[in-house]
């Protein structure tokens, strides 16, 4: 019986491989950035080909740095940064362009004339979404657009499209040797192509975007037990491994939180923030700006959907007071400048970088200090950029009441911002529920490793999965309400101010 499950966590600014074993724990990892490539303002793009070496290096890594072979483990999940595409050379394997990330706004326009042609929500009753720069389908449609090879490959059939799961799944099972192309319904549903109610591509859509359903990968479920495909003996694992789990990373911390009942809820803290709440087996159309969107489906049971909520900037602020302002050397820096002061004097900062997403998805918004006075120093500032994520947090939650009728009981945690004490005590005051952190904080490889280890049989069921989940720290509101109240309010006004910034 193999001892150990891998993920593969392709995400935003690195990638990783992460090994467990049957409670859950972590028996080796490795991780390795790639570079973010910026080639006009709003535009950010990665090398497909720089991931893809970096997911040889950081499998080969783990399994090395842990003594554990490949041989030795029971089956590999892929989770991934969702709505990023690959356009690539099926007969190569070479990319015909940069992967295009969720973040990049190089689709504005196309998704203006789009709004302008049917509205905002034209595409929201099959697919939950609204017309966005963050999702997939228009960034397939600007690369076959605009770069004349993919265009040309893609009408002989020779050109595959992806998100970040479907390129790291065909390199490992192969890649022109046969490799896998595939995705799973929760990817599909991030790409504004696939129906969520029939989980197949849609074809008025496609034909709107002209986007050629022969590119398209396979959709399959997130917990498979016809495997894909097997990793290669003459591959980073040196081992014949099926591949078996895909959930995009939002989702896979969902499932790594072991939310599997209707009602439950997490929020992962990175770059951005995301809120995802499980809806249960029916889709619940949003009306208050979130997207409806697939949680995970394991094997031919019925699929299990949620209510989401994306903030575009949260750990990314962090980022930025870091790199731009210099006020911090380190992320965790933020917590003790903030701490100096026992509250934000008045001082609030909306981080509408590149505009707003949920519940507000204005891409004519830009970042706004609200407040300030002469009486505001780099200590109500750094109190006022921990907030804007637990604002932005709240939000959310206020607008999944308003579309679930949910009332959150409490809030599961997981990303790099949950080391910050400061952060989720306000968290816990803005909401007035516990916050929640679990004893394995890396939710999102632990949530893919799930969906594989499911699929051949190495955990036999959700229970087991259940079973592994344990507390391991907690945060109690403890702010009146009335002074709850009022800092909402001021948040609120210092939102409206980013509006209508951009002329569009
Ligand atoms: N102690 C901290 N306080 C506030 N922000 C933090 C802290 N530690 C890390 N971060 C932020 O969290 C993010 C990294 O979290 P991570 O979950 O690794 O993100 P991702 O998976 O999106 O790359 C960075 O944006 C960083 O600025
Ligand atoms: O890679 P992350 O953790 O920044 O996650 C990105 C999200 O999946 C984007 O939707």
């Amino acid at each position: 019986m193999s001892k150990y499950v891998g993920a593969v966590d392709q995400g935003t600014t690195s990638t990783r491989f992460i090994i467990f074993d049957r409670k859950g724990n972590i028996a080796g990892v490795a991780q390795k950035e790639h570079k973010q490539i910026y080639e006009r303002p709003g535009w950010v793009a990665h090398d497909p080909m720089e991931v893809w070496h970096n997911t040889r290096e950081v499998i080969a890594g783990a399994l090395a740095g842990s003594g554990i072979f490949g041989a030795d483990l029971a089956a590999i999940g892929v989770t991934n940064q969702r709505e990023t595409v690959v356009v690539w050379d099926r007969h190569t394997g070479r990319p015909f362009y940069n992967a295009v990330v969720w973040q990049c706004t190089r689709t504005d326009a196309m998704c203006r004339k789009l709004i302008a042609q049917g509205g905002q929500d034209r595409f929201r009753a099959k697919t939950g979404l609204p017309v966005a720069t963050y999702f997939s389908g228009p960034k397939i449609q600007w690369i076959l657009e605009n770069v004349p090879q993919a265009k040309a490959a893609a009408l002989k059939g020779d050109a595959l499209f992806g998100t970040m799961d479907t390129w790291v799944i065909w390199n490992l099972t192969g890649g022109p040797r046969g490799g896998a192309h595939v995705t799973d319904v929760t990817n599909a549903s991030r790409t504004l192509l696939m129906d969520i109610n029939t989980l197949a591509w849609d074809d008025e859509i496609l034909g709107i975007l002209q986007i050629p359903p022969s590119g398209l990968p396979r959709i399959v479920p997130s917990s498979d037990s016809n495997a894909w495909g097997h990793t290669l003996i003459d591959g980073p694992l040196g081992a014949k491994v099926p591949v078996c789990g895909d959930l995009g990373d939002q989702q896979a911390a969902l499932f790594g939180q072991a939310c599997f009942e209707p009602g439950e809820a997490k929020n992962t803290y990175g770059t951005g923030c995301f809120l995802l709440l499980n809806t249960g087996t029916t889709p619940t159309m949003s009306t208050h700006g979130l997207l409806t969107t697939l949680a995970y489906q394991v094997g031919d049971e019925k699929p299990v959907y949620a209510l989401e909520g994306s903030i575009a900037n949260a750990g990314s602020l962090v980022q930025w007071v870091r790199d731009n302002l210099g006020l911090i050397k380190e992320a965790g820096d933020i917590e003790a400048l903030a701490a100096a002061v026992p509250d934000n004097g008045g001082v609030y900062f909306v981080p509408a970088f590149s505009g707003l997403f949920a519940p507000y998805w204005r891409s004519d918004a830009r970042g706004v200090v609200a407040g300030l006075t002469a009486y505001a120093n780099k200590h109500h500032v750094a109190r006022a950029v921990l907030e804007a994520t637990a604002y932005q947090t709240g939000d959310i939650v206020a607008a999944m009441n308003l579309d679930s009728g949910v009332a959150l009981t409490r809030l599961k945690v997981d990303g790099g911002m949950i080391e910050n004490d400061l952060l989720m005590q306000f968290q816990s005051d803005i909401l007035n529920v516990p916050v929640i952190r679990p004893r394995v904080a890396e939710t999102t490889a632990l949530g893919a490793a799930y969906a594989a280890g499911l699929a051949v049989g190495y955990w036999s069921d959700m229970s087991d999965l259940k079973a592994n989940w344990e507390i391991h720290g907690a945060w109690s509101p403890d702010m009146a309400r009335k002074d709850r109240d009022r800092a909402c309010a001021a948040w609120k006004k210092a939102v409206e101010r980013t509006l209508n910034w951009v002329d569009q």
